[in-house]
């Protein structure tokens, strides 16, 4: 059975309270289950971790070196300034899939750029929690797998999304 790390960083544990009309009503908890119940129905066990800690992070990040087959990451606004994350995560031998609730393409220019992305094999963005399941398909699958995002596990970074964080299927490029 294929193992999968679930990580999410700092205030995602605020899911459900934090500005729902961005991020959505659903908390952190009630996402983690149903990427489980997602990941078993596939096959694939998961371990979830939330810390509001760049170090915990990086910790956790080098416990799975040799221990998963993935690791799908939301990294939060460590994603725009983390280099220390983004050494920890080129430096283990895990895939990881960067997640992103919304389109930080499309907002605050601080969102704009992900240190993060250049060491991941994709980067999932603007679909809500759905995304997370896209991310596990594109963990699970290759982008052979998953119509919408057949460029997402390029050599580069690719991006797979759509611009609403509610719109969970749709547009994805
Ligand atoms: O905490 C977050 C959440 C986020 O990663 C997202 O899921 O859209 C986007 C980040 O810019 C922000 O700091």
């Amino acid at each position: 059975m294929k193992k999968i790390l679930l990580m999410n960083g700092p205030n995602l544990n605020m899911l459900g309270v934090r500005d729902p009309a961005l991020y959505g009503t659903d908390t952190l908890a009630a996402i983690e289950a149903e990427f489980a119940a997602y990941a078993a129905g596939r096959g694939a066990a998961v371990d979830c971790f939330q810390s509001n800690h760049e170090g915990a992070l990086i910790d956790r990040l080098h416990e799975a070196h040799g221990r998963y087959d993935g690791i799908v990451y939301n990294p939060g606004a460590h994603t725009h300034y983390s280099y220390a994350l983004h050494d920890a995560v080129e430096t283990i031998d895990v895939p990881v899939v960067e997640v992103h609730l919304t389109d930080i393409s499309q907002r605050e220019e601080f969102r704009r750029t992900s240190v993060i992305a250049p060491a991941c094999v994709a980067q999932v963005k603007g679909m809500g929690k759905a995304g997370y399941l896209r991310a596990l398909d594109l963990l699970l699958d290759g982008p052979a797998g998953d119509a919408g995002a057949s460029d997402a596990c390029d050599a580069a970074p690719a991006e797979a999304g759509a611009p609403e964080p509610a719109d969970a299927e749709g547009g994805a490029r």
